[in-house]
């Protein structure tokens, strides 16, 4: 079995009649940074929540040869597929080896967990490295940045050795130096491991997605390379609408970062598709 590529296939979702996600299908493959981008209630963390589980859900999603959709949330995080959440859930009063510790010890049984007191646990001492958080072992989570957090919580998953990482929105909130530092976070962990980012951050999109798939109310609008997104008419008459270039340029001194109500205003997720910076 390889578990190199994840293919979502005519992914359905419902809420009592309502359709969330409806024929969705997208593949995210080792070695890229997969994006998945949409306004407000495009189905975007409904995709995530049915391939993790949590959700239930008709189609396919395939981790390699293994078919996730249909099986518990536990089966599937032991299948090596890690999710993080928009709110970071780490213990805020345990030290990041300590939380490092606990997502560590998940996998091995009580005297291992032991051992890896006494010294640092070479998986833990690599996700550390991975995430820059080295110099915060001793830190009680709590009083990291909120970048730092956010870190935290991929090694957690770096350390249970997931093979797919699924990040829910890993930048909201994130200053400017933090979302440079997660992106190059992303593309370092990318190289071995299947990486699909959920983001509103459209800028932090254009500089790190190597390819991109965009949802519009439970749909897959378009897909492709950033320029083949940005460069796509479904796009353009979506989310420009017939207001064409003067709402582009009238949008363009709008934010990158897409969040509350501005996030579901059609025009500004144009806008900041077509590039324009901060
Ligand atoms: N548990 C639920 N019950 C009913 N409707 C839901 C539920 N979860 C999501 N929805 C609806 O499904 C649609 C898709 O929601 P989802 O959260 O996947 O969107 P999203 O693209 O992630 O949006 P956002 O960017 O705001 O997080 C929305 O209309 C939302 O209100």
């Amino acid at each position: 079995m390889t578990g190199d590529s994840l293919v979502v296939t005519d992914l359905h979702v419902e809420f009592s009649g309502f359709v969330a996600v409806g024929g969705v299908s997208f593949d995210a493959h080792a070695g890229e940074v997969r994006f998945l981008i949409g306004p407000n209630g495009a189905g975007k963390t409904t995709c995530i929540d049915a391939i993790t589980g949590l959700t239930k859900a008709t189609g396919s999603a395939r981790l390699g040869e293994t078919e996730l959709l249909g099986r518990q949330v536990h089966k599937i995080v032991r299948l090596g597929v890690g999710r993080t959440f928009q709110t970071a859930s780490v213990f805020d009063e345990l030290t990041v080896l300590q939380n490092l510790d606990i997502a560590a010890g998940r996998h091995r049984p009580a005297f291992s967990l032991l051992r890896a007191r006494r010294g640092i646990d070479p998986s833990i001492e690599r996700a550390l490295e991975e995430t820059g958080l080295t110099g915060e072992l001793a830190t009680p989570a709590g009083i990291l940045s909120h970048g730092q957090k956010q870190w935290l919580e991929i090694a957690m998953l770096l350390v249970q050795d997931a093979k797919v990482l699924l990040l829910d929105e890993p930048v909201a909130g994130m200053s400017q130096d933090e979302r440079t530092a997660t992106g190059e976070l992303l593309q370092r962990i990318a190289a071995k491991r299947i990486v699909l980012v959920v983001e509103h951050d459209m800028d932090f999109m254009r500089r790190f997605a190597t390819r991109v798939t965009v949802l519009h109310q439970g749909k897959v609008l378009s897909q492709g390379t950033v320029a083949e997104v940005q460069a796509d008419p479904k796009v353009q008459e979506v989310y420009l609408g017939t207001a064409g270039a003067a709402t582009t340029a009238a949008m363009s001194v709008v934010p990158t970062v897409l969040d509350g109500p501005l996030a579901s205003s059609p025009g500004v997720v144009a806008a900041t598709l077509h590039g324009e910076e901060d």
